[in-house]
């Protein structure tokens, strides 16, 4: 049998994520916190882990490199990748939101500038609304747009809102919610139905006797 692909995002939601699969019963060999290793497998339930930047689990998962995957709302709203979306594991909770300096008018003349790690969320907000918006990419410590005359406003996560207070800004507008998301590929959604199917099973029973 050949191994199911699952890409799980990087970062500060990777923890959560291995325990949860751990929980579920799914455990790789030599998986440590100090590795540089990309790719890991369980030879028990047939799976091979493959960590990548989260903003790109959309994009492989897409293009079926991986199976299913494990990453934020907010990447799979920014990269409106063609795939199925699950399962919300609960875990990763935030938000979206508009955020800048108290007052802040956003139906000014002219056009507002969004700084943000995430242009196509932003634009499609503010377009919603009809209000024209230029946005500035940005790769992070995007609170300070504002504070340095870079942008007027920025949309971007907030968690505790620790890091928009310590820089005099405050939540203008709340938007998504975020959490992390099961993602699968839809040509192996049909195909490997019954593997996809057995994962998402799996997961489900590890998740359940953790909550
Ligand atoms: N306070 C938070 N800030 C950022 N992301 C959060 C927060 N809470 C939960 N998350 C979730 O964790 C995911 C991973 O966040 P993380 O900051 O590690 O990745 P990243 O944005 O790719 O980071 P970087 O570009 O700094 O490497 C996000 O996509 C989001 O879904
Ligand atoms: O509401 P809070 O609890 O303060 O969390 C929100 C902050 O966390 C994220 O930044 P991250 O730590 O990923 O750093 P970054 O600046 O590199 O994006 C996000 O972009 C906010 O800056």
């Amino acid at each position: 049998m050949s191994y199911l692909t699952l890409a799980l995002a990087k970062g500060r939601t990777a923890e959560a994520s291995i325990n949860l699969l751990a929980n579920a019963g799914i455990h790789f060999s030599h998986l440590n916190e100090d590795s540089r290793k990309l790719v890991f497998y369980d030879d028990d339930s047939m799976i091979r882990l493959i960590f990548v930047k989260a903003v790109d689990v959309p994009t492989y998962v897409e293009n079926g490199a991986a199976d299913v995957g494990i990453v934020g709302k907010d990447n799979i709203i920014e990269e409106q990748p063609d795939i199925y979306e699950l399962l919300d594991l609960e875990f990763g909770q935030c938000h979206f939101a508009v955020a800048g300096f108290s007052g802040t008018n956003l139906h000014k003349d002219g056009t507002l500038t969004v700084a943000s790690k995430y242009p196509t969320a932003a634009e499609k907000h503010f377009n919603r609304q009809g209000i024209p918006i230029e946005t500035i990419k940005l790769n992070g410590s995007v609170e300070l747009a504002p504070v340095i005359g870079l942008a007027d406003v920025i949309v971007d996560i907030v968690e505790t809102g620790g890091t928009l207070r310590e820089n005099g800004l405050t939540i203008l507008e709340e938007m998504e919610a975020i959490s992390t998301r099961l993602i699968v590929n839809k040509a192996s959604f049909t195909t490997k139905s019954e593997r996809v199917h057995t994962f998402i099973n799996t997961l489900k029973k590890g998740w359940n006797d953790v909550s």
